[in-house]
């Protein structure tokens, strides 16, 4: 399997948990990287949850001593705010953990070791959320975000491949980073519903992993029509309630969520989006709650005002 990105770099980051994909993933990359002179460096982040996280992280080392590439570790501090889930306050400062260490590396990518199972998991996770078709696409194999570029090179390949690939070059890892940030859901995904999903289902991981590909062409598609009509509805910040009124329902609801996610930064819930739908056509004026502000219509305009008091804008 091949783990080499285009155009080619200078410096290449793996993220290394110490795991059975990661380990695979950085081996693959220094192997391809070699003969390139191109320099691997692993990123590690140490949650600070686990017992075992030590353990991870002296593997992760190991493997760069062993097998020459540049390691690099960060042991988070802090805590979930106070509504937050452990899980999501990892996975959040993970990344920012990995960005702000690829960066001081000097390098513009970053290779993530997910494959085809964690995509059709992460689908499964995004239904079962309520997600639409943007969540369903689950993760991108090439992404761009705080100024660097996030790829998966496996993204698409069968959990076996990789188990094969470690066989073959007789790798060892230590199991199950993955339990290290309290990912519940996860986790009983993979314990329970799994197995009883491939035992009923033996094709359910490649069909998820297509769905995955069709809901991602979808959501591009759907991301187009938008943006059209948000240049056609706007009023300077604002959004003309007559044209919007033009649109078809289906289009109506689309451009709410498009354009209060874009004022609040936030998730917009779809029960804020079917209360305007029915109460924005017969009001002359008025104000609705949404995240972190609210809506206010006046004159055929509805425009944002955000909370002075409220969290600024957040990133993710
Ligand atoms: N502690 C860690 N340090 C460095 N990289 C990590 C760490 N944990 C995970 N990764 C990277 O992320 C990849 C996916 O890991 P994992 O499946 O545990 O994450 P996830 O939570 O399922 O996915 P996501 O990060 O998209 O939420 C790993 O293969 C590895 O490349």
């Amino acid at each position: 399997m091949g783990a080499t990105a285009t155009p080619r770099p200078a410096e290449l980051a793996v993220a290394a948990s110490g795991g059975r994909d990661s380990t695979a993933l950085l081996h693959a990359t220094l192997r391809a990287a070699r003969p390139l002179g191109v320099r691997v460096h692993a990123l590690h982040v140490h949650h600070g949850l686990h017992p075992q996280a030590d353990t991870w992280q002296r593997q992760v080392r190991t493997q760069c001593r062993r097998w020459g590439a540049i390691f690099h570790a960060t042991r988070l501090s802090g805590a979930p705010a106070p509504a937050e889930s452990v899980e999501a306050w990892a996975r959040r400062e993970r990344y920012a953990a990995l960005a702000t260490m690829a960066r001081a590396a000097g390098c513009d990518i970053v290779l993530l070791a997910h494959h085809r199972r964690d995509q059709a998991e992460t689908v499964l996770l995004q239904l079962l959320r309520g997600g639409g078709a943007r969540g369903l696409a689950a993760m991108p194999a090439d992404a761009k975000r705080g100024g660097l570029r996030w790829l998966r090179p496996w993204r698409d390949q069968p959990r076996e491949a990789i188990e094969a690939y470690l066989r073959q070059h007789r790798l060892r890892w230590v199991d199950d980073p993955g339990n290290d940030d309290g990912r519940y859901a996860r986790n009983r995904l993979q314990q329970v519903v799994w197995p009883a999903l491939t035992d009923a289902f033996p094709q359910a991981e490649a069909a998820l992993a297509q769905a995955a590909a069709r809901a991602a062409e979808e959501a591009a598609a759907l991301r187009e029509f938008v943006a059209q009509d948000a240049a056609a509805c706007a009023d300077g910040d604002a959004l003309r309630v007559a044209a919007w009124r033009a649109l078809s329902p289906a289009r109506q609801a689309l451009l709410l969520r498009h354009q209060v996610e874009v004022w609040s930064g936030r998730g917009v819930p779809g029960t804020l989006v079917r209360r305007l739908q029915a109460e924005l056509p017969g009001a002359a004026s008025g104000q609705w709650p949404a995240p972190g502000g609210r809506l206010v219509l006046r004159k055929g305009r509805l425009s944002y005002q955000r909370d002075p008091s409220g969290p600024g804008q957040h990133s993710d």
